[in-house]
């Protein structure tokens, strides 16, 4: 038996128990072992046995959130009010062991939301169930850091180090370097734009500190040192976060004030249902979907049914999500694009559609990879 169902067995005997003064000395003993089980599922150098377990969780739906923060910040409040899947919470910490899944539905789109047992400092290094909370995060689409809008910042920067130590970025892009090591030859070094932070000689030192020797590099953005690393370890995660601060009840407007205007920020309350539709709504542009909707000559589209896909996605992905064989075959699409949609184009100098601004144009074949399809609404 896991230890996972050991925890179970003893919550289920605690809640059928009766409590009197006959089975007190009982009971004693049952909290007791459920203590230490749980102890030993969080110090894992001593259950090697528990490494991964109840974190295994199927990817599903459109896209994937993960919940990440202290203990009794509120995600688990969180993923019962949000889904219909209730997963307990209560006032003391590590209530949340695994991972829970539940499903947001939203603009047709079923998101779905993992709630996590709460990490600590020293979590990467397999604190508390650390590891196996980072290792879920790194499969997210979209981190939601929960913090205790009553406790300090410090909370903020000690998570986002722990992150950063296994290699997530938040809210960074990938840095446009071309780095592509070579058989022989040296080290070619060429940049694009002026350099403030790189310079060939520091490239060159951290490359042999590496043991590369011979390597093409090409710097098209102003890159530091530290983006120079990510690019030659590899194995970076790139994600987008929304830092969330819950329990606003407990603090004053100009502190809510304060946390609201930070970057990445959403101020919340789960006790008192404040400011969630405006989570939402940051979610999914966090999320960067968008629906797509197909539609019969003559006819209006239906709303109900959306395709869901990344922004940018083209009509050849749009293809292959109705079926596998419909892109090799197809020879044009008709694509209307929603007039909101198409002046945010505009304004973020997506190009795309500044050459065309007609609502309503032809799509090729050929261009079919490289034109973005854009959300009717
Ligand atoms: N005042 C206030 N309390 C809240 C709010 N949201 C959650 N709580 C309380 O905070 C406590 C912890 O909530 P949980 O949802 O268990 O927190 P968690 O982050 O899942 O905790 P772990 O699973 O232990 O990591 C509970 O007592 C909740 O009732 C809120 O918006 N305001
Ligand atoms: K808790
Ligand atoms: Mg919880």
């Amino acid at each position: 038996m896991g230890i996972l169902e050991k925890i179970s067995e003893i919550e289920k005997e605690i809640a059928r128990t009766q409590k009197n003064k006959a089975t007190e000395y009982h009971l004693g003993l049952l909290k007791a072992k459920l203590a230490k089980y749980r102890a030993q599922l969080l110090e894992p150098s001593k259950s090697p046995a528990a490494k991964g377990e109840g974190f295994d969780v199927m990817k599903s739906g459109d896209a994937r959130v993960a919940l990440i923060g202290f203990p009794s910040v509120g995600k688990s409040t969180f993923l019962s009010l949000m889904t219909s899947t209730a997963s307990e919470a209560a006032s003391y910490e590590f209530t949340t062991l695994t991972c829970i899944p539940g499903v947001i539905e939203y603009k047709g789109a079923n998101i779905q939301l993992l709630d996590l047992p709460g990490i600590i400092e020293g979590a990467a290094q397999g604190k508390g169930r650390g590891r196996q909370v980072i290792a879920v995060a790194r499969t997210a689409d979209v981190v939601i850091m929960m913090l205790d809008a009553t406790k300090g910042e410090v909370q903020r920067a000690l998570l986002e180090k722990e992150l950063e130590s296994v290699g997530i970025r938040l809210n960074k892009s990938k840095p446009n370097i071309y780095f592509k090591p070579k058989k022989g030859g040296g080290i070619s070094f060429n940049s694009t734009v002026t350099l403030t932070q790189c310079s060939e000689k520091l490239v060159q030192l951290i490359l042999h500190e590496y043991k590369i020797f011979n390597a093409e590099v090409l710097f098209r953005e102003d890159c530091s040192p530290d983006e120079f690393i990510d690019v030659i370890v590899g194995n970076r995660v790139y994600m987008p976060c929304l830092y969330v601060y819950n329990k606003i009840d407990q603090i004053s407007m100009e502190e809510v004030d304060r946390l609201a205007r930070r970057p990445h920020s959403v101020v919340i309350s789960c006790g008192m249902k404040l400011n969630l539709d405006y989570l939402l709504e940051k979610l999914w542009e966090y999320l960067a979907l968008t629906c797509i909707y197909t539609k019969k000559r003559g006819q209006r589209p239906d709303f109900t049914d959306a395709i869901i896909l990344r922004k940018g996605a083209s009509v050849e992905h749009v293809c292959h999500r109705i079926h596998r064989s419909l892109a090799s075959q197809f020879k044009y699409a008709l694509v209307w694009v929603s007039a909101r949609q198409m002046l945010e184009s505009l304004s973020s100098g997506v190009s795309d559609w500044s050459s065309n601004p007609s609502p309503h144009f032809l799509l090729q074949r050929g261009q079919a990879q490289s034109t973005a399809l854009k959300e009717w609404a």
